[in-house]
């Protein structure tokens, strides 16, 4: 399987060092101008599009976040290859989620999420089957888990004494507002309630060292709770590790003759 990545992160290191024995790295799309970081962070060709690809890949793996699959996106399942994606918050913006799906019918392919940093996504889905799904979802992170997003205009994040609540809202709200943090709001939401019933709340919480995901849903089907205290990867605290692992899960289900 001929795999190109989009991103050259934390995310994409693991998975570029960490790929099945079926498949191999054709290429890595970046950034102008970052090409020679994405070569030495990968070891793989540095390409600016799909098409600059040096060899068309059979999956086209999004690492890189919101303005990554905004950009590649699109332009890959138009050429009908498939797109693995941890950009799952993007979809929350309703204009780009119909050019995602409008561009997967063109090209006869189809634009795959991740489970990313959490679980339990399939329990949801069934759930949703049912009537009267609620579900609210509780993302926790220590202070340095929310550098670089919106929390730090309104908390000192060096300066928390204890556990604070810096948003409150809909999935689809914290989806947007925290495109680097709140891809686990998103997902949930698409599987379960949507992204406009689903609950989220953000906090950071000195008194924790892991980045702590919580929902508690209920239903007709009965009721559950489901935490994941997740490690973050070494090269990004905001990042958790099992969101690397999910895509090479994903890589290796693609050709399994049993799915689960
Ligand atoms: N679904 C989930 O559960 C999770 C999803 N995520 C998503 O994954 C994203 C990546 O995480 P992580 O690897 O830790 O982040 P990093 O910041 O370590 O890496 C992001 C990489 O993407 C690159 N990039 C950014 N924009 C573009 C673009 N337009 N085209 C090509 N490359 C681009 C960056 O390049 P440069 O250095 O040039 O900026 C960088 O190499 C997060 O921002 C988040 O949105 C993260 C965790 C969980
Ligand atoms: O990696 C995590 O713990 C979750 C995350 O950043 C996200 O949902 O975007």
């Amino acid at each position: 399987m001929k795999i190109a990545l989009i991103g050259h992160g934390a995310i994409a290191g693991y998975v570029a060092a960490n790929l099945p024995a079926n498949s191999r790295l054709v290429g890595a799309i970046c950034r102008p101008g970052r090409e020679a970081a994405a070569r030495s962070a990968l070891s793989a060709v540095p390409a600016l599009s799909v098409a600059d690809l040096p060899e068309r890949p059979d999956l086209l793996v999004d690492c890189a976040g919101h303005a990554g699959l905004r950009a590649h996106g699109p332009s890959a399942l138009t050429a009908g290859i498939e797109v693995l994606s941890v950009s799952v918050g993007a979809l929350a913006d309703t204009g780009f989620c119909a050019e995602l799906e409008a561009a997967a019918r063109a090209g006869g392919t189809r634009l795959c999420l991740a489970s990313g940093a959490f679980g339990a996504l399939d329990a949801l889905s069934a759930a949703a089957m049912g009537q009267g799904l609620a579900v609210t979802y509780t993302g926790r992170k220590p202070p340095q888990g929310w550098r670089g997003s919106r929390a730090e205009e309104v908390l000192d994040l060096e300066a928390l004494a204890g556990p604070v609540t810096h948003f409150s809202g809909t999935a689809r709200e914290a989806a947007q507002a925290y495109p680097k943090n709140a891809n686990v709001a998103a997902a949930v939401a698409l599987a379960g309630a949507g992204l406009d019933a689903t609950r989220a709340e953000l906090i950071a919480d000195p008194g924790v060292t892991a980045n702590i995901h919580e929902i508690a849903a209920e239903g007709s089907f009965g009721r559950f709770r489901f935490q994941i205290e997740g490690l973050p990867l070494p090269g990004n605290p905001r990042s958790s590790a099992l969101t690397a692992l999910s895509l090479l899960a994903a890589l290796r289900q693609r050709h399994a003759a049993i799915r689960i």
